[in-house]
């Protein structure tokens, strides 16, 4: 069905969009087994997608995003000297030599409470009630809390010599006015969404999310909480890689299945333009008879099919369809495939998309729990599962073999092991490089 009621085409028509004029950059050349590394692969991928523009975002909105913007504070935090405790605000000379076997009474002249404005001077020989947060007024230069004094209202009774400047926070103490606080490219948190709330920041300018488009295709397919049929199978890539990219902070628009009819498929990833600024298919683009990924994008847009040398995710493409030439990720359709495809080349992708550094995980070590055999030539992404010793050093126990189906394996996971493709063997015991892939 088309998503926004355009018109249904045959097979053989013109697709909704129609491929632009230009084509693809010069691709990558392949090694003699007619297979592109995972480097070249993904810096290709990275070169054809641009950082989406920015725009202004109120902070909430804002989390997860990238800063495009430096922000130099314009307040000071604190804004003023206030109260850390609710007490009395002193003069410290006057309490000079007080303690509890020697106190001393003064009067109190006002309360002050977070809110109200400082007032007028404190003389000296008198004090104020003052709570937390409440300005600190002119005068006073230290908190006595009320826990050491008798409560009074009128006058109180101190049983504590405080220092200068004791249980005050003082203004520009956190963050002066002028000082750097966050920097183009800085991922926002929690954490930097109250600092910037709390210097009045409402808004900030950062990349937006990327509106991620994900279709599974196979005529096997069918939505998982519905009747199967004989030889159908659940739909899991397309909730998986909906899942990974709102993960990475996407706006994930999942559209689930389409069968192997040329037709269905080109109108649904016509449709889907309008809301996408990527998509992400799976299926379809090995060698099968019913390849339809395969033999139907190449008509809305320059497309690169190209055969990696990795396993799994060995068969990949891309296009830049419509004209917008939004870009379009094809992944293979085997479960463990799609997940390692994402992995190695969507996430670098998206990061890209929304201005986030490192674009590629940082890659850690563990000593391998058992001896690892690898085919020459590619590089491997195995599955493990990572565990640390006491004395701090990681072990993975690799698992699942070669098999690209396995989602429970999978599922099981922490950790994908690399092995480089000149590494045919990996002896128990030796160091491997390793992903964590539990952050999700
Ligand atoms: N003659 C050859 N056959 C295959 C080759 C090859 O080089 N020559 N490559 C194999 C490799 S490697 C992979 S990976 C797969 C990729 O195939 P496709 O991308 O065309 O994917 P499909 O054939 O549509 O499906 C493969 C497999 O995955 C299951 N699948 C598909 N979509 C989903 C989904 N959304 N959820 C769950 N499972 C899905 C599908 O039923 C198949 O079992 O090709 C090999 N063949
Ligand atoms: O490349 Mo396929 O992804 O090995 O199973």
């Amino acid at each position: 069905m088309g998503l926004f009621r355009r018109k249904k085409q045959a097979a053989d028509e013109a697709p909704v969009q129609t491929a632009p004029e230009r084509g693809l950059p010069r691709r990558p050349e392949p090694n003699l087994e007619g297979l592109r590394s995972v480097e070249d692969h993904r810096d290709y991928l990275l070169s054809l997608v641009q950082e989406l523009p920015a725009f202004g975002q109120t902070i909430l909105d804002a989390v997860g995003l990238s800063l495009c913007e430096d922000i130099i504070a314009d307040l000071d935090l604190p804004r003023f000297d206030n109260s850390a405790m609710d007490g009395y605000g002193v003069h410290a000379a006057d309490l000079e030599g007080v303690s509890r076997g020697l106190p001393r009474s003064l009067p109190v002249v006002r309360s002050i409470a977070a809110g109200d404005p400082a007032g007028p001077e404190v003389e000296e020989g008198t004090v104020v009630k003052i709570m937390t947060g409440a300005p600190v007024p002119p005068g006073v230069d230290a908190v006595v809390p009320y826990e050491h004094t008798d409560r009074g209202s009128v006058t109180a009774t101190f049983l504590h010599a405080p220092a200068v400047g004791e249980n005050i926070r003082p203004a520009g103490d956190d963050i002066a006015v002028g000082d750097h606080i966050a920097s183009i490219g800085d991922r926002l948190g929690p954490r930097q969404v109250g600092m910037l709330a709390g210097i009045g920041i409402d808004q900030v300018l950062v990349r937006p999310r990327p509106r991620v488009v994900v279709i599974s295709t196979g005529s096997e397919l069918v939505q998982p909480g519905l009747e199967l049929h004989e030889g159908q199978i659940y739909d899991s890539n397309s909730f998986m890689l909906a899942a990974l990219a709102r993960s990475e902070g996407a706006q994930v628009f999942r559209v689930g299945i389409v069968s192997d009819d040329p037709s269905v498929v080109a109108q649904t990833i016509s449709d889907q333009l309008v809301r996408a600024d990527i998509i992400l298919t799976t299926g379809g683009v090995s060698q099968g008879d019913h390849d339809v990924v395969k033999a139907v994008v190449p008509r809305l847009g320059p497309t690169d099919f190209c055969r990696v040398a990795m396993q799994p995710g060995k068969p990949q493409g891309f296009a830049l369809i419509g004209e917008d030439r939004t870009p379009v990720i094809m992944l293979p359709g085997n479960p463990v495939s799609a997940f390692v495809s994402f992995e190695v080349f969507v996430r670098p992708v998206l990061r890209k998309l929304m201005g986030v550094q490192p674009l590629v995980r940082p890659v850690s070590h563990a000593l391998t729990r058992t001896i690892i055999r690898s085919p020459l030539g590619k590089t491997q992404f195995q599955r493990g599962v990572v565990t640390s010793t006491r004395d701090g050093r990681r072990h993975v126990a690799p698992m699942g073999g070669g098999g690209s189906h396995k989602l429970g394996d999978l599922a099981q996971a922490n950790a994908l092991v690399i092995i480089p493709p000149e590494v045919e063997v990996i002896e128990a015991g030796n160091p491997v490089e390793i992903w964590m892939i539990d952050d999700e």
